[in-house]
């Protein structure tokens, strides 16, 4: 590498020459050219301006800079918080090679999100040294959450909203009230995100096993069986798709929950898979090691599973594109804190690191192993967040116009993970003694360099909030063509001229006639959906029966329209 000539230029003017570029789809030999904080020139034979600093790629690979799609940053959770916050979370994410983080606004049930929105933004923005945006959890449900949503989509940039089928009374949402929100984000554009554990389920076996005298880390994982976090992956996913809401299921832990999500993606359903650092890395069998530390160290929900094969078969499915993209979850806490409990796994706060070690557990199990080419790397850990998220290709690729977010892989070089060595400011590591080929030489941060021969040179507030639109074309590109096509359609019929039972004295009512009227479209599965039949939309004839009362679907029915009582004048079942 090339000593800058001066400090100013060297910050805005960076040349990288003689490596090999690496995008999602194509890789080629090519200098890239910075300025001012994005990508310039990309290409051979570049005509360069005076003052810029060369960077020798020759070896190494050119590639956009990591996207974690899932973070938790000094989040208060179980009675403490987080100990990497904004800084020391962003720091260990650019030493790692990743140079942006999607991290989660998380009110309390109650709280506005607009506010939490702004508390977060406060916490954020002085310390980040990499980008970032936001996702926001709805953890309750009401219309005002419903406008607060709409608020943070059209004014905050939020993109994205995830609910909790886990953590009973205290984030965890019912199916109607998911039912709700998934159909306001499809309104608004937005992605539905779901954290998939059956809650219910988990609260009657963790009563079980408090009860059969399991009181360790192991009895966290007893509590939280791979099928109940299946079971859920399924829920969500027939929720969303009852909404015509796309479906991005977090966290995917275990062989079962990802092939559901592979499942319905098969049956065209518009569903992502996130695997993270974790479960691509590790696996459960450490709940049951002699030292509690170590146990309660990886302790998170849900949590990792003790099929050994998990791993290899998660990296597969991601290799293939049953799964999409990859975060990490990381939420880390030191032994002090998960120490709360040490005779109580229900007490052990949740989360794991994975932020700084990401790339490279990805490299070293995914591209080095054979399952994935470095596009397919680039793919799964930077571009199709980008994509998903909206901020495409702004993020995410090598590319004129694209921001200086960019990472010289070393693909050969080899680094062991070790919380020694780590930056992150816990004092654990799941990852503690592996071995990983990939590693990141140099990154680039917003055309600054930030990790070079020399080290780490981050700066706090030195990252942007990154504003994330709505409507993804790569996201709701089906789903808008689907909302035309599954609105429901009744059958044009004669009105019914026969008799009807007369139950003014008593005799039991039929059902409500609405019942024979109505068709609605079954959704669920657009490949086999009738084209003509009954149920298939007839634009010319659209009408909606209800109650013999023929209905004009093409405008929406006014409030106030009334509706006539089924015969006996109840419409109940009784
Ligand atoms: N995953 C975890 O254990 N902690 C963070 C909160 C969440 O994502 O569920
Ligand atoms: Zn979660
Ligand atoms: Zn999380």
């Amino acid at each position: 590498m090339e000593e800058a000539t001066n400090t100013e230029s060297a910050q805005s003017r960076i040349l990288i020459k003689g490596g090999k570029v690496v995008n999602d789809d194509q890789s080629f030999f090519a200098d890239v050219y910075v300025e001012d904080g994005i990508i310039k020139q990309v290409g051979t034979n570049l005509v360069i301006p005076g003052g810029a600093r060369t960077i020798d790629a020759k070896g190494k690979l050119i590639i956009p800079g990591g996207i974690d799609t899932h973070t938790h940053m000094q989040l208060p959770f179980m009675g403490t918080v987080a100990v990497d916050d904004f800084y020391h979370g962003t720091k260990a994410a650019l030493a790692g090679g990743t140079t942006m983080i999607i991290d989660f606004v998380m009110p309390k049930k109650g709280e506005s999100l607009v506010e939490a929105y702004e508390k977060w933004r406060g916490w954020a923005d002085e310390k980040v040294c990499c980008d970032y945006s936001f996702h926001c959890a709805v953890s309750w449900w009401s219309d005002k959450v419903a406008e607060d949503m709409e608020t943070l989509c059209k004014e905050k940039g939020v993109n994205s909203f995830k609910v909790f089928m886990a953590y009973k009374d205290v984030l965890m949402l019912e199916d109607a009230e998911m039912y709700q929100c998934f159909k306001k984000c499809k309104e608004l554009r937005a992605i539905a995100m779901v954290h998939a554990e059956n809650g219910h389920l988990i609260a009657e076996k963790t009563d079980e096993i408090v009860g059969a005298g399991i009181m360790g880390p192991e009895g966290h994982l007893m509590s939280r069986p791979e099928e109940v976090e299946a079971e859920a992956t399924n829920r969500a996913i027939m929720l969303a798709n009852q909404s015509n809401c796309p479906m991005y299921i977090v966290h995917v832990m275990s062989k079962s929950a990802a092939d559901v999500v592979a499942r319905a993606r098969k049956q065209g359903k518009v569903v992502f898979g996130e695997p993270i650092a974790a479960s691509l890395g590790t696996t459960g069998i450490h709940y049951f090691d002699r030292c509690w530390r170590h146990a309660a160290g990886h302790v998170l929900s849900p949590p990792l599973r003790p099929d050994t094969t998990t791993p290899e078969y998660l990296m597969d499915l991601l290799a293939n594109n049953d799964l999409q993209l990859t975060g990490t979850d990381n939420c880390t806490f030191n032994a002090d804190q998960k120490a709360l409990g040490k005779d109580d796994f229900r007490r052990i706060p949740n989360g794991v690191n994975g932020v700084e070690d990401r790339m490279s557990v990805i490299w070293e199990k995914g591209v080095a192993s054979g399952k994935m080419d470095p596009c397919r790397f680039v793919a799964v850990t930077s571009t199709t967040a980008a994509k998903v998220f909206n901020v495409y290709p702004k993020k995410g690729r090598i590319a004129v116009g694209s921001d200086a977010d960019i990472v010289l892989w070393d693909a050969s070089a080899t680094r062991t993970i070790s919380s020694k060595t780590h930056h992150h400011n816990c004092d654990f590591n799941i990852f503690e003694g592996m071995v990983c080929h990939g590693v990141a030489k140099v990154v680039i941060s917003g055309g600054r360099v930030v990790l070079d021969e020399d080290g780490l040179h981050v700066t706090q507030g030195n990252g942007r909030f990154v504003s994330n639109p709505c409507n993804a074309e790569f996201v709701y590109g089906r789903i808008n063509n689907r909302d035309e096509l599954i609105k429901p359609v009744g059958v044009q019929r004669e009105p019914y001229e026969g008799k009807v039972i007369d139950i003014a004295n008593g005799a039991p009512a039929p059902e409500p006639v609405r019942s024979q009227n109505i068709i609605t479209n079954d959704n669920t599965d657009f490949h086999s959906r009738p084209k003509t039949a009954g149920g298939a939309r007839h634009l010319q004839d659209s009408t909606f029966a209800f109650d013999g009362h023929q209905i004009d679907d093409r405008s929406p029915r006014k409030s106030g329209t009334k509706v006539s009582q089924p015969p006996g004048g109840k419409s109940s079942i009784w």
